[in-house]
């Protein structure tokens, strides 16, 4: 869960400031067609192991991981043993990423039976929660992946990981649903497709965007996981949307919080994750001077720590009499937790209460020596000393010169490189600079120097402040061995801080903007139906001012939608707006609509895009084809499949015979499918199967112009053949014109009579169906008995009458 830190006891950092990624990814397969991943988070100290059959030879799963966790290094074993007709990991990585991401590192680091015993090692939960025992055998490819990362982050980064400091999550294709890379882009879920075609063009905010109001970047980090890859656990997603509902009818809470919050510094889960990484002591190197350089880097790190443990109890005062179970936790886990103030009094022994970070040289380097309390360390008092006496005696110096020699200006500043210098104004300089005043350099209107006098005191400056620096640092690397020893409670804050970063300033922000009531809870079932009432684009609602709200209804019984329309009436921004939906509600958000109920999704497939995919070299229809192939293989009954216009790449026969073949593939399926079509003869399914629903948006005519409603009715499309009407309009002539129309009634009455003979022949099983959508509707609605008993009455009668009336049970 947690999402950014860097790593690093101090020493090295293991990310560094201009690092944009922070994981470092090992994958392995076997000839099974078995990949196994271990995706390692040097910011947030967590390791991600997943292992997944790669169904495609395009290693279509692998990829959208990759393009998940954007790694900064990859490492792999060598030679390929990849399943016959698939490229390897290797060359996939080699194609995907430039060449300096790629780590090739020996077969034999990928041991799993290391990669086990490391992984339960270093994990911060108990081995027995992670299933360990059980995993072991079955995902033997990602605990070898796993082995080779740590080895390589531990050698490379110069570090070893403190034990029972890692989050370790076996993820991925397990506890998550799966969104995959092309759908995340269609979607507009992190950057938005600037096209022309929205009319609003760059105005256009992705999810991701819109929601981004977290104020950390561990946060920020954490919401971005979450809509790349949602919850599926309905309990964990009703524990944040209580913890929502709590905060929304709270409003001191939610303030509270959002302060408390604040008085966290930004950096916190990063430098509390810092402590998983201790430096490797290398005995035979030569020691250096201490520039100073490790021990401010500890000090900036202790001093983050304090100050993050000093907001704690300003965060037990907000969440006290918190209801919701996760407020409540977070209360008794953290702020309850006693183990945080010893914390925070064994570093008040250690270091001054008024020790900052300063970035002055001078006042940094003061602060540096004296940040560990006096009386801690003999040694370190005595090179205080001298530091001070040195530094006393350099101000002496310089008033000695201002008056000797007539130079009241004087200045004795300081820097890193030179320590102290002198500065003296060119114009109090009369005839020559006097002997005493050596390494002499002009710069502009003054001139800068020294003196033997200066140079020896500088020297024992020096000297003093890095004896300092080195007894500081051991003092810290005391009190950091301390602080390790409870490391899992740093670990669990840093967590504790982006989540719920991510759920005050994004999700009850987010919410909170909004007028009241435009978002509501959803609801979740395991395999009920998913009913969206007025359902709203979460970005496009905020851009178009008259916005049309539409529903959606899926369930066993009718788990296929046909949206017809002609362009522009609304169609892919109705497909975008359901999975938005899903995608908003699965990572535990309010949702636009005035009533949601979701089945849980456990993947999402689009086929939305356009044009050719140049990169691959292949042609619209063989990236529809593709795309349409990767969904048919992995379809699961749970899953959520968004369909834009199949088949239109090609002739209009084959175009929809594809379409057609493909719409009685998934009505086989328990999959939820919204299938948009500009194709009227694919609405003669639902003549013929009674689980599929045709819908159209309205579009009147006037003028002879379309005029869209943007609102979405039942049954087929209604609107006239505004082809037609546009080729009158562009002026071609009325002759054409009219054949055209006579053609078209002709196409149009075989087609109605063909419908009529189906309803016809389908009727009984069509009424069984809509008897069973009614039955599925009243098992989850929440009325009370009575009103069930009428239903089933009124439906029993309605059925054997032969007529069915719809009714809105679901509310
Ligand atoms: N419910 C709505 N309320 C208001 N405006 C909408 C609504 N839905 C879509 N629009 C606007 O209508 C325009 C066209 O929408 P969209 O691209 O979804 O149509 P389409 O039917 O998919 O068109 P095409 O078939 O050409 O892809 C967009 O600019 C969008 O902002």
């Amino acid at each position: 869960m947690k999402e950014d830190a860097t790593g690093s006891g101090g020493g090295g950092r293991v990310v560094g400031v201009g690092d944009r990624s922070s994981f470092v990814i090992g994958l392995i397969e076997n000839r099974a067609k078995e990949v196994g991943v271990a995706a390692f988070d040097l910011r947030s100290a967590s390791l991600h192991l997943s292992q997944y059959i790669e169904t495609s030879c395009s290693y279509h799963n692998t990829k959208t991981l990759l393009h998940f966790y954007d790694p900064m290094v990859v490492i792999v074993p060598p030679n390929k043993t990849a399943a016959d007709g698939m490229v390897g990991v290797s060359e996939l990585v080699d194609k995907n990423y430039p060449a300096n991401k790629k780590v090739t590192v020996a077969r034999g680091c990928f041991d799993d039976t290391k990669g086990a015993v490391m992984v339960k090692n270093l994990s911060a939960r108990d081995p027995s929660a992670l299933g360990l025992d059980t995993y072991c055998k079955q995902y033997y490819l990602c605990l070898a992946a796993a082995s080779a990362t740590i080895k390589w982050i531990e050698s490379e980064k110069g570090v070893i990981i403190t034990s029972h400091s890692l989050s370790v999550t076996f993820n991925g294709s397990f506890d998550h649903m799966n969104i995959d890379s092309t759908s995340v882009q269609t979607l507009e879920i992190i950057d938005p497709l600037h096209t022309e075609l929205w009319g609003t063009s760059n105005k256009k905010k992705s999810l991701f965007q819109m929601l981004k109001t977290t104020k950390t970047t561990g946060g920020c980090r954490l919401l971005r996981a979450n809509l790349l890859q949602p919850l599926k656990d309905i309990q964990t997603i009703n524990t944040r949307l209580d913890c929502l509902d709590e905060l929304m009818s709270n409003e001191e809470l939610f303030f509270g919080l959002t302060q408390g919050l604040r008085k966290f510094p930004k950096e916190s889960d990063k430098v509390l994750c810092h402590f998983c990484f201790k430096p490797k002591k290398i005995t035979d190197e030569i020691p250096k001077p201490a520039n100073g350089r490790k021990s401010q880097l500890l000090i900036s790190d202790i001093i983050v720590l304090k100050t993050a443990l000093d907001a704690i109890p300003f965060l037990s005062k907000v969440l006290k009499g918190a209801k919701s179970f996760l407020l409540q936790n977070i209360y008794q886990t953290v702020c309850e937790n006693p183990k945080y103030a010893r914390m925070r009094k064994r570093i008040g022994d250690v270091i001054d209460e008024d020790a900052v970070h300063s970035r002055a040289p001078f006042a940094a380097c003061t602060q540096q020596c004296f940040a560990i309390k006096a009386g801690i360390d003999g040694l370190l008092d005595v090179a205080r000393r001298s530091f001070c006496d040195t530094s006393e005696a350099i101000h002496n110096l310089a008033t000695k010169y201002r008056e000797e020699c007539q130079l009241p200006n004087l200045k004795i500043p300081y820097n890193n490189r030179l320590g102290f210098y002198f500065i003296i104004p060119q114009k109090d300089i009369t005839g020559k600079l006097p002997s005493k005043f050596i390494q002499v350099v002009r710069h502009g209107k003054n001139v800068h120097c020294s003196s033997f006098e200066l140079a020896s005191l500088n020297a024992r400056n020096k000297s003093a402040a890095a004896e300092c620096f080195l007894r500081t640092e051991l003092c810290l690397e005391g009190l950091i061995s301390e602080i390790r020893e409870d490391i899992g409670i740093l670990t669990l804050l840093a967590e504790v801080l982006c989540l719920l970063d991510m759920i005050v300033n994004s999700f009850a922000n987010t919410i909170s903007t909004k007028p009241v009531d435009r978002y509501t809870r959803p609801e979740f079932t395991d395999d009920g139906p998913m009913a969206i009432n007025a359902g709203r684009h979460p970005i496009l609602e905020g851009l178009h001012t008259d916005f049309v709200p539409n529903n959606i209804f899926l369930s066993e019984a009718s788990n296929m939608v046909l949206v017809m329309g002609p362009n522009m009436s609304g169609k892919s921004t109705y497909l975008q707006q359901i999975c938005l939906i899903v995608i908003l509600a699965q990572v535990g958000c309010y949702v636009p609509a005035q009533f949601a109920s979701l089945r849980v999704v456990d993947r999402i497939f689009t086929r939305i895009g356009t044009g050719d995919n140049v990169e691959n070299n292949s042609s619209t229809f063989m990236t529809e084809m593709k795309e349409t192939a990767f969904i048919m293989q992995n379809v699961s009954s749970k899953s959520l499949v968004v369909v834009d216009e199949l088949g239109r790449a090609t002739s209009s026969s084959d175009g929809l015979a594809i379409a057609w073949s493909c719409c009685e593939h998934l009505l086989s399926l328990k999959a939820y499918t919204v299938f948009a079509t500009h194709m009227e003869g694919l609405s003669e399914l639902a003549t013929m199967y009674p689980n599929v629903k045709t819908l159209h948006f309205e579009v009147n005519l006037r003028n002879n112009r379309l005029d869209f409603k943007f609102q979405l009715k039942d049954g087929l499309r209604r609107v006239p053949h505004y082809g037609l009407l546009l080729a009158r309009v562009a002026g071609l002539p009325a002759s054409v014109v009219d054949t055209a129309t006579n053609i078209t009634s002709r196409i149009t009455e075989q087609e109605m009579v063909r419908m009529d003979a189906n309803c016809e022949q389908y009727r009984p099983l069509q009424m069984a169906y809509q008897a069973a959508q009614r039955l599925i509707c009243l098992k989850y609605s929440n009325q009370g008995d009575e009103y069930i008993r009428e239903a089933l009455q009124d439906l029993k009668e309605s059925y054997a009458a032969g007529k069915l009336t719809r009714k809105k049970e679901m509310r």
